[in-house]
């Protein structure tokens, strides 16, 4: 059964090639892309959906995002809006909420959210452990993202619970909480920052993981200049996230990590720059010195409570300099290399982050004439239909 969608104003589909289309089509087959190009060429098809003109783009791939966890930090929030500064500690009281909660409340949670998220055009999301912080509680954590998550990231490592030794703790993460997780996981993170792990426990904790196969990620840089970014680096972690404090030698260590082909993307924040009243992370200096920048939301219950990737990329646009095309693709494919997914995968699974063919069905059309809506009218839900794995979700 195919599917022609045609009728599109403009089309981004992050293909070198094709680049922006005008007066575009495309055909989904099955689960995939099957042919893109000017509607006047479009090849015959099962059915016909007329996108009327209106602008297409691939679905947001948010790559960081903290959906499990139980409880409410809407206090601490307005508290922080009042001039209270954040600090890593908030992170407990969610601990203390998850570890209560029962495995179908985390999964409802997740799920409410995730279904926000994909109304809002995000047609793939990591998920992240991490509230949980023991065996039991992080591997159920995995187990629930595991449901409906893309790409699932053990995060043991984000703040040394209540009644642990922190060097005790680092070992208790990167020795059985890492053999019990390990099988329900793609990725390994840790917080390296003041108040949570510092550069040698941060090292334990991602070179253990890598020992298990899994890929690095690390939140760095986020509150302060710190060791994460060149950390990140070193151990080529497929991603920073936060990256607010760079000095230039780092933003060059970034660009200079894809030389050799697979390098360290900058994921940028920009929801939780703005709810945590830090500065905005310098993506168009990253960009212009020639780094990989991925934009995600980080949703989590206490520096970004937002599933909302149309409102990162307007940030992105008009406050951290990028421009529409720019801000776009690194809310997609910039997303989809950081998990990985940009090509096919070990296990056949088909790219994300672009549209062209070959590529997984995941398409989100605008009720506007172009992308540049998405920040020339900001705020404004602007998602129209959503296609994902080539079926109409929305
Ligand atoms: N920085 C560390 N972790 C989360 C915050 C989690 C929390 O405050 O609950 C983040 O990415 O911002
Ligand atoms: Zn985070």
């Amino acid at each position: 059964m195919a599917l022609l969608i045609d009728g599109i104003g403009e089309l981004t589909t992050n293909d070198d090639e094709l680049g922006r289309v005008a007066d575009a089509a495309v055909v989904v087959e099955g689960e995939r892309i099957a042919w893109v190009g000017p509607a006047s060429r479009a090849p015959a098809a099962d059915e016909r959906f007329d996108a009327a003109g209106r602008a297409a783009l691939p679905g947001w791939v948010d790559s960081h995002v903290h959906p499990v966890f139980a409880g409410d930090r809407s206090a601490e929030f307005e508290a922080r809006m009042a001039g209270q500064a954040y600090a890593a500690g908030g992170i407990a009281t969610t601990v203390d909420a998850t570890r209560a909660a029962s495995d179908a409340e985390l999964a409802a949670t997740l799920d409410r959210l995730a279904d926000e998220a994909l109304a809002g055009g995000t047609t793939a999301l990591e998920a992240k452990t991490g509230y949980g912080l023991t065996i039991d509680d992080e591997v159920r954590s995995a187990r629930v993202a595991r449901g409906r998550a893309e790409a699932v990231t053990f995060l043991g490592a984000h703040l040394v619970p209540e009644g642990w030794d922190a060097d005790a703790y680092v070992e208790h993460v990167a020795g059985p909480m890492l053999d019990a997780v390990a099988p329900l996981v793609d990725a390994i993170d840790v917080f390296c920052e003041r108040g949570a792990f510092d550069e040698a426990q941060s090292r334990r904790v991602l070179e253990a993981g890598a020992a298990k196969g899994l890929a690095l990620r690390v939140h760095g840089n986020q509150l302060g200049p710190g060791p994460g970014v060149r950390l990140a680096v070193e151990l080529g972690a497929r991603s920073v996230d936060h990256v607010a404090f760079l000095d230039d030698e780092e933003v060059a260590a970034l660009a200079g990590s894809w030389a050799a082909g697979i390098g360290t993307v900058a994921t940028v924040l920009p929801a939780c720059d703005l709810s945590t009243r830090m500065p905005l992370a310098p993506a168009r200096r990253l960009l212009d010195a020639g780094a990989v920048v991925a934009i995600a939301t980080n949703c989590n219950p206490g520096t970004s409570y937002t599933t909302s990737m149309a409102f990162c990329v307007a940030t992105a646009v008009l406050q951290m300099g990028l421009t529409v095309e720019e801000a776009v693709r690194a809310a997609t494919l910039g997303g989809a290399i950081a998990l990985g997914r940009d090509g096919e995968d070990a296990d056949g699974r088909p790219p994300l982050g672009r549209i062209r063919p070959g590529a997984r069905a995941d398409l989100q059309l605008l009720e506007a004439p172009s992308a540049a809506h998405l920040a020339y009218r900001p705020g404004v839900p602007l998602v129209g239909a959503v296609w994902r794995r080539g079926e109409r979700v929305r």
